[in-house]
């Protein structure tokens, strides 16, 4: 079962995970009544601006991730950033918002200028995050493991990520047999996850090269992180 020092891991994290979160004020932009392509772009630039800026914030309380390799952190901050937003605007989709918030997001990213091939896929991976019912320290530890995939292009030391995470995925496995004790398959359904997830980044980098075609303009933060 969960020793103690994995219980103070898995509280760091998940305490991390629910601090940073998008600022109300941010989040409640959704709700104003522009419904243009064009306002719809520039508000889901605004939000996913302020989710990269949370993430970095959340990444940075990830125990063992800042005594990576400074360039390898960045790595794996690129590598991941797009996965790990997928993961946490999930919840807003799988919550179901008091604010409304849930519509209006659908509604906005569905006229957004995104192709319906994406938009699909999109809206099929965000029903299967909530058909899964995680609970926050599941949904914190995945984000966790996600942002620690030792793969991602240019990581020089993989061996050191593969040891955070390794760290992690026995964290996650313990909690998902305590939390789903009839479903014994649920941690590696939770992992299938993550494969569709490298899917979603692989549309999500065809979405950017779209959006530039049709001139849109991205803030120096998303040029950054997804080298647009
Ligand atoms: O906690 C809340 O109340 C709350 C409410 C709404 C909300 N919307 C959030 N988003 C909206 C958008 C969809 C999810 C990820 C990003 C943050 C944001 O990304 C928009 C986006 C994406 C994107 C999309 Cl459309 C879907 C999924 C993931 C991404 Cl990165 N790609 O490029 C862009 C910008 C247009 C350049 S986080 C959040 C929290």
């Amino acid at each position: 079962e969960i020793t103690k020092e994995q219980q103070a891991l898995m509280k760091i994290i998940t305490d991390a995970y629910n601090r940073h979160q998008i600022p109300q004020d941010v989040a409640k932009k959704l709700l104003q009544d522009q419904y243009s392509a064009e306002e719809n772009f520039l508000l889901l630039t605004e939000m996913a601006t302020s989710q990269v800026q949370v993430l970095v914030e959340f990444t940075k309380n990830i125990p063992g991730f800042l005594s990576l390799d400074r360039e390898d952190q960045i790595a794996l901050l690129k590598g991941s950033a797009v996965e790990a937003m997928f993961l946490r605007s999930a919840q807003v989709f799988s919550r179901k918002m008091p604010s409304g918030h849930t519509e209006v997001l659908e509604e906005r990213i569905r006229k957004s200028g995104i192709s319906e091939e994406f938009i699909t896929p999109m809206f099929n991976f965000y029903k299967s995050i909530g058909e899964l019912h995680m609970v926050q320290e599941e949904q914190a530890l995945l984000t966790t493991v996600t942002i620690l995939t030792p793969d991602r292009p240019y990581v020089k030391d993989q061996q050191a990520v593969e040891r955070l995470q390794e760290t992690m995925l026995d964290v996650l496995r313990k909690l998902c047999v305590l939390q789903h004790p009839q479903e014994p398959q649920y941690f590696a359904r939770l992992l299938g996850r993550l494969t569709e997830l490298r899917t979603l980044s692989h549309y999500h980098t065809e979405m950017l090269v779209s959006w530039r075609m049709n001139d849109h303009k991205f803030t120096p933060l998303l040029c950054e992180i997804w080298d647009v």
